[in-house]
């Protein structure tokens, strides 16, 4: 069975390399075919040899873009804060300390329920405002009990919250909320904090007690000053990542809850009695569990990309956004977030200074203080990439995460669920602001965008040559330079006035009669910086750019376009996807030399590869025919890594020196009861491993003998 696959692959490999070959010609008309390289390696700046990125890679696929329809959900509700009835000072609070004024969908229909005694089990899109929707409630009854609340009451409510830092968020609301009704006193557990501290804050009495499900545990066992006799109000924020499954959550509801409410925004008109209807908790059904509302304002994209080229990609596309955005990226282990942490701080911000990017990283993994530190440099508003891990959920903060500014979300690794996905990218594109999010797959994981369509999710292609182009915006990484200085200078010249078309969409059009849009021109800045209104003074102002950049007859085109003619010979355009590719390997190389540079570099590199392929074991049975194991190509997941070679021993013996590495796959699995891994499942998990990274060496070595014979197989086992 391994071996029929692996032939399986073989044969695509040599399929796909024959028709680059024989597509060479008419590669420059479409992004989709990556053309073959030319003969010559190139070396880089260092003078190492770096095998070619493009050559022997899977055929990436049309994208067929499913129909969806996505479903829709308004934010705001045209009522303020002042018709509800609160306590004058909570209304001055929203107002002034979280610039809220104006009711969002899921605080209106829950803030009156809860406040009428109601249970309920809310449910709306990401970042539309459900902590207010309960926090609200919670002060505005406690702050109107008499006689007045006092520590020695002890907790009143509590909130559960699965992560550290939404724990630390979610009392940093309170003591906001608080600040009118100084009688009332929030306290926070988590995990990673002094116990002792805690004990004590807890003798000293604390009446809105926000905690983590474990910490909270902890002292219910060893704190005898924590009692919950009083409590009026329990809340479990992000319950179905608390309870894993959307049915845990009915059963927990069902257990707990009376006479509830069960409160579902999505595709319900504000004026729709039945947003709000009571129901029984088993009202929500698992179809309209499954699909889901994501913000209007957030633009979904993906590229495809193969295997080996990923690493390059993602570096370009970080390069590119970089500047002016505030980027999460989300990785499967807290082995791979240190290794590209490290990677990416020594290459992209060591060599090319001109980058600016600040990275930062967040995983399960790190002291507390760190992960703090990281989520409060994260708060400023300055453009940074956070690098995070996303396998373990109790652990890292995909969920509920409030972070101001976030433009882009990077799933460098696919989510395991469809509502994993969801709340990544809900870190962008919060209470109606915009955002974007792109989600990285292989060829072989294409089928993806099926399985989210059948949520309602609907991704827009990004050309993977349309990323590593933006490596020509500067000369960092420049190729052997055979490429067209003119191309250079005029792409120079389009994001100096913050053109935002990218190069390769221009090639795409065709260079020599590229149209220009009417929104093109919009995007033209003048020289200080102004944004040039009137569409006559833009059309103009093009004309006249292109003419003196390089003497070109420009033709005006009537109404919607600007044409201009003969900017570049096509024979250019071919030349700047060579450069592109060229570019590309430069900016490998420097990644594979840094890497190669110490035993610890490399030793980082394979620890992270090997997570990284635990990681990938654990997608859930529905979704294994899309990724699975032995789809992968070792060498080239390896390249990925920054490796030159496919590792030959990965096992659980490597393990980094000074303790082993924590292996969140297990942990995550031992959250998921369907999943939970026996002594005997693991070594099956790991005899798996074991034998697709051997069976795979040798099914490459015997591919490569008969193919290559005269070349070293275990280079060419990577670098192909
Ligand atoms: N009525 C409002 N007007 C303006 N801003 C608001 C309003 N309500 C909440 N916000 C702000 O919106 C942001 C997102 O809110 P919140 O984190 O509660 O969303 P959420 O629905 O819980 O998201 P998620 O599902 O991702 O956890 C916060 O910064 C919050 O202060």
């Amino acid at each position: 069975m391994e071996r029929g696959k692996k032939r399986r692959f073989s044969s695509t490999e040599e399929a796909s390399s024959s028709k680059h070959k024989g597509e060479e010609l008419s590669a420059a008309q479409t992004a989709l075919v990556l053309q073959a390289p030319q003969k010559k390696k190139s070396t880089g700046s260092s003078g190492i040899k770096t095998s070619s990125l493009f050559r022997n890679n899977p055929e990436i696929p049309q994208m067929h873009r499913p129909a969806v329809s996505q479903l829709k959900e308004s934010i705001f509700t045209s009522d303020s804060f002042t018709q509800m009835n609160l306590h004058p000072h909570l209304v001055t609070t929203l107002n002034k300390v979280f610039s809220a004024s104006m009711v969002t969908m899921v605080q209106r229909q829950t803030v009156p329920l809860l406040l009428s005694g109601h249970d309920a089990m809310v449910r709306s899109q990401t970042g539309s405002g459900k902590t207010l929707a309960y926090a609200i409630p919670v002060v505005q009854s406690l702050q109107a009990v008499h006689p007045k609340v006092s520590r020695g009451d002890g907790p009143l409510a509590l909130i559960i919250v699965p992560t550290r830092e939404l724990a630390q968020q979610t009392f940093c609301t309170f003591q906001k909320l608080l600040k009118p009704f100084t009688w009332i006193v929030p306290g926070v557990l988590m995990g990673g904090e002094k116990r002792k501290a805690e004990k004590a804050r807890l003798r000293k009495g604390i009446n809105i007690l926000v905690s983590t499900p474990g910490r909270l545990v902890d002292h219910i066992r060893n704190t005898l000053s924590i009692a919950f006799s009083a409590i009026r109000w329990l809340v479990v924020d992000e319950a179905d990542s608390i309870h894993m499954w959307i049915s845990g959550v009915t059963r927990l509801a069902d257990i707990c809850l009376k006479d509830s409410v069960s409160v579902t925004v999505s595709g319900l008109s504000s004026s729709d009695p039945a947003a709000c209807s009571p129901a029984k908790t088993d009202h929500v059904t698992s179809s309209q569990s499954e699909s889901f509302v994501i913000p209007e304002a957030l633009k979904q994209f993906v590229v495809i990309v193969p295997s080996k080229v990923r690493l390059v990609c993602l570096a370009a596309f970080i390069l590119d956004k970089c500047k002016n955005n505030k980027l999460i990226v989300f990785i499967s282990s807290c082995e791979t977030v240190e290794f590209l942490y490290m990677l990416f701080t020594s290459v992209l911000c060591g060599s090319n200074q001109n980058s600016g990017v600040i990275f930062l990283r967040l995983h399960g993994n790190m002291k507390q203080e760190a992960r703090m530190k990281t989520v409060q440099m994260s708060f400023s508003s300055s453009p940074c990439v956070v690098v995070e891990s996303c396998c373990v959920q109790s652990d890292v903060a995909a969920r509920g995460l409030d972070l101001p500014q976030v433009t882009w979300i990077l799933q460098y690794t696919p989510p395991m669920a469809a509502a994993e996905y969801v709340h990544r990218v809900g870190r962008t594109a919060r209470v109606g602001e915009a955002g974007n999010s792109l989600i990285f797959l292989t060829p072989a994981e294409t089928a993806f965008i099926e399985e989210l369509a059948n949520h309602n999710i609907s991704l827009s292609e990004i050309k993977l040559l349309d990323i590593l182009s933006s490596l020509m915006m500067d000369d960092t990484y420049k190729g052997r330079g055979k490429y067209h200085s003119k191309i250079e200078m005029f792409l120079r010249e389009l994001s100096r006035h913050e053109c935002v078309v990218s190069p390769m969409r221009l090639i795409s059009l065709g260079w020599h009669s590229a149209p220009l849009k009417r929104s093109m021109v919009h995007s033209l800045r003048a020289n200080n910086g102004q944004r040039l209104e009137d569409p006559t003074e833009n059309r103009q102002r093009v004309v006249d750019f292109y003419r003196d950049m390089y003497s070109i007859k420009c033709l005006e085109e009537p109404e919607v376009e600007l044409s201009f003619l003969e900017v570049m010979p096509q024979s250019s355009s071919r030349a700047l996807e060579q450069e592109t590719r060229e570019r590309a390997t430069v900016l490998q190389t420097e990644f594979e030399t840094f890497v190669h540079s110490d035993v610890v570099s490399v030793h980082a590199a394979r620890t992270a590869l090997q997570s990284f392929l635990r990681a990938y074991t654990t997608y859930p049975a529905h979704l294994k025919h899309i990724f699975h194991i032995r789809s992968l190509h070792l060498g080239h997941t390896a390249k990925s890594f920054g490796l030159r070679e496919a590792p030959q021993a990965l096992s659980t013996a490597n393990h980094p020196p000074g303790g082993r590495a924590k292996h969140h796959s297990r942990r995550r699995n031992q959250n998921r009861p369907d999943r939970q891994v026996t002594p005997s499942g693991r070594s099956r998990e790991l005899q798996l491993l074991r034998s697709e990274f051997s069976s795979g060496m040798e099914g490459r070595k015997k591919k490569k003998k008969a193919t290559f014979g005269q070349h070293g197989e275990e280079d060419k086992c990577a670098n192909d």
